[in-house]
């Protein structure tokens, strides 16, 4: 195994996952340098001061130069643009990763525009939760997470490994997959929860708003996801759109099902719809 230092490392978002990435890498004194961009000078200067980050700058390129380590850890809707405009200025065996909660095509193209002798090797850590920002962000995050990491046929093996190997530095539990099938999977698992979270809380308001103040703790834990942030979940289901799109529909099969069921008081149907999610949902912690 190669050394796993970095001089130098880039976090473009200084966010939950980014600063969480940070102090792990601290934590594991994996790097001597940090320096963070984001678009807001105010939560910049608060990571630095915290000695999440050693510097900063508002526009990308100028932290980039001279980095062995990127990590794109805005929502996934920049990431496109972000690699156009660092592309031409990352120095020869630079290694960019990413935290994005979508892979697919995205993989394809991020890799596609790196020039010869940059190495994308896209990642998807399994942690976090519905905060946004530094003030929940902490050094074990990532600690017995699953990290999922989506090589392509294209990889280089040297950054590919590296990359592996950093991750379970920082305590996750990686696994590689395809990053199209990685869509499929979280398409199911964590993009359509969250859409079905936030229709649930709109299906309220269409109703009489005031109701939500009568929910108890199965609503609560039902739609805590509804509490994330609009913009990053905005950028997921749009990047895993036609995943997405599969999966409503055999949703709705199953949401018409169950009317139907109530509509012939079909007591005993129902009761199996209930115990076959029951038994699935008991394979999970
Ligand atoms: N929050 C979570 O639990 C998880 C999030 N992810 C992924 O991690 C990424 C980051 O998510 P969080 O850290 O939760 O978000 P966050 O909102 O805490 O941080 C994102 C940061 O990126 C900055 N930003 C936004 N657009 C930018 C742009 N165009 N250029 C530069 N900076 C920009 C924001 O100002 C913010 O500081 C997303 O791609 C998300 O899909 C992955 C796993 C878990
Ligand atoms: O709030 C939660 O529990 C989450 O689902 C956190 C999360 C958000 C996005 C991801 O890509 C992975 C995990």
């Amino acid at each position: 195994m190669t050394n796993l230092f970095f001089n130098k490392v880039s976090i473009i978002g200084v966010g939950l996952l980014g600063a969480s990435f940070a102090l792990a890498l601290r934590e594991n004194g994996l790097c001597k340098t940090i320096v963070g961009t984001g678009r807001k000078e105010d939560n910049l200067r608060r990571a630095k001061e915290r000695g999440i980050i050693d510097a900063y700058a508002l526009d990308v390129r100028d932290i980039c130069e001279d980095s062995d380590l990127i990590l794109l850890s805005t929502p996934v809707g920049a990431f496109r643009d972000i690699a156009v405009r660092i592309k031409d200025i990352l120095k020869q065996n630079a290694i960019i990763t990413d935290v994005g909660s979508v892979k697919g095509k995205l993989v394809h193209e991020i890799e596609s525009l790196m020039p010869e002798r940059v190495y994308y090797i896209g990642s998807h850590p399994i942690a976090g939760s519905d905060k946004s920002g530094i003030d929940d962000a902490r050094a074990d995050l990532f600690d017995n997470a699953r990290c999922i990491v989506t090589p392509t046929e294209k990889s280089n093996e040297m950054a590919r490994e590296k990359i592996i190997y950093m991750w379970r530095r920082f305590g996750a539990r990686v696994e590689v997959i395809d990053p199209f099938i990685h869509d499929e999977i979280y398409a199911a698992v964590s993009h359509l929860p969250h859409i079905i979270a936030y229709t649930i809380v709109n299906t309220i308001g269409d109703i009489d708003s005031k109701y939500i103040e009568y929910a108890g703790q199965g609503f609560k834990d039902t739609t805590r996801i509804a509490l994330s942030s609009p913009e990053m979940w905005r950028d997921i289901v749009i990047h895993n759109r036609e995943n997405l799109l599969r999966l409503l529909d055999v949703f709705k099969e199953n949401v018409d099902r169950i009317k139907r069921l109530l509509e012939k008081k079909d007591s005993e149907a129902i009761k199996e719809e209930f115990k076959s999610a029951r038994g699935l949902r008991e394979r999970l912690q």
